[in-house]
C-alpha cells in the first residue's frame, strides 16, 4: 500500500485563537480554490494548545479537508502536573497528530529520548498519531556522525512499539542546523538520513513496516525548494515551521503532491 504523503505546518508559538480561525479559513479556501486533492496528500496544522478548540470547531464544523493537532503533550496521564496537557485531553479535542521530541523541546526543555518515547506511547494509546522528531545539531553534522546520531534517536524513540504500531507512526527528520536558519539540507542530505531512518525500521521490524512508516523532512522548507526534497524516494512529506505561517507559501508547499509530474 503506498504511503500517503503528509504536509504538516508547525505554527510553534505563533497565532492566537482569533488569528488561527482567520488563517485556517484562508488556508482551506486557498487549497479548495487551487483544487487540492486530499486523496493525494494530507495537510495538517499543529497549533498552540489555546487554538485547538477554535480550530476544531472550524475544521469539523465546516468539514474542511485539513487535519489538526498539537505540538507537544504531557508525559503523564492525569493528575497534579501543573501546566501540562494530557494525551486524552488532546484526543477529546479531536487531534489527529501530535509532535513529540521537536528539537526545540529537546533543547529548551531538556527532553531526552526516553521522555520522547513515553510521550509517543501516550499519544498512540489515546488514538493520536505521534510525529516523532529526530535530527542532529551542527556539531554532529560537522563530525560526520549525523546518520548514527539520528539512527540512535529513532531506535530509542520506537522502543516498545509493535510493528503494527510503527507502521502507523510518522518520523520527522529535522536537522537542527536547518531549522529557521534558511539553510536547507540538500535533497541528497535529506534522502541520506530519511533512507537510514527507514532502514532502521526495517532492521528493527520488517520491510513492510519500513515501507509503511512515513518519514518527513523539516528545516527551512519553502515553496521554491519543496519539489527537489519531496522528489526523494524516502521523503514522504514535510514538517514546515516559518513557511507554514504564510497562507500562500504553505498552500504552495502543501499542494506539491497535486502536481501532475508525480
Ligand atoms: O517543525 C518545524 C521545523 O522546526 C522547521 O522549521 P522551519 O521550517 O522554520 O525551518
Amino acid at each position: 500500500m503506498p504511503r500517503t504523503p503528509l504536509m504538516a505546518g508547525n505554527w510553534k508559538m505563533n497565532l492566537n485563537h482569533v488569528e488561527a480561525v482567520g488563517f485556517v479559513q484562508k488556508l482551506a479556501w486557498t487549497l479548495d480554490d487551487k483544487k487540492h486533492d486530499a486523496a493525494k496528500s494530507e495537510v495538517v496544522v499543529l497549533v498552540p494548545f489555546t487554538d485547538l478548540r477554535s480550530v476544531q470547531t472550524l475544521i469539523d464544523g465546516d468539514r474542511l479537508k485539513l487535519a489538526y493537532g498539537a505540538q507537544d503533550l504531557s508525559a503523564h496521564d492525569a493528575g497534579a502536573y501543573t501546566g501540562e496537557i494530557s494525551a486524552s485531553m488532546l484526543a477529546k479535542l479531536g487531534c489527529r497528530y501530535v509532535a513529540v521530541g521537536h528539537s526545540e523541546r529537546r533543547e529548551y526543555h531538556h527532553e531526552d529520548d526516553a521522555l520522547v518515547n513515553t510521550k509517543a506511547h501516550l499519544a498512540l494509546a489515546a488514538g493520536i498519531t505521534p510525529i516523532v522528531c529526530v535530527g542532529e545539531g551542527k556539531d554532529v553534522r560537522e563530525s560526520g556522525e549525523h546518520v548514527a546520531h539520528v539512527v540512535a534517536q529513532v531506535r530509542a524513540g520506537l522502543a516498545g512499539f509493535s510493528a503494527e504500531q510503527v507502521a502507523g507512526l510518522v518520523i520527522a527528520y529535522e536537522p537542527v542546523w536547518a531549522i529557521g536558519t534558511g539553510l536547507t539540507a540538500t535533497p541528497e542530505d535529506a534522502q541520506e538520513v530519511c533512507a537510514a531512518v527507514r532502514a532502521t525500521v526495517a532492521e528493527l521490524y520488517a520491510e513492510d513496516t519500513a515501507d509503511a512508516v512515513r518519514v518527513l523532512y523539516g528545516g527551512s522548507v519553502k515553496s521554491d525548494n519543496v519539489a527537489a526534497i519531496m522528489a526523494q524516494p524516502d521523503v514522504d512529506g514535510a514538517l514546515v515551521g516559518g513557511a507554514s505561517l504564510k497562507v500562500e507559501e504553505f498552500s504552495g508547499i502543501a499542494r506539491f503532491y497535486d502536481l501532475p509530474t508525480l
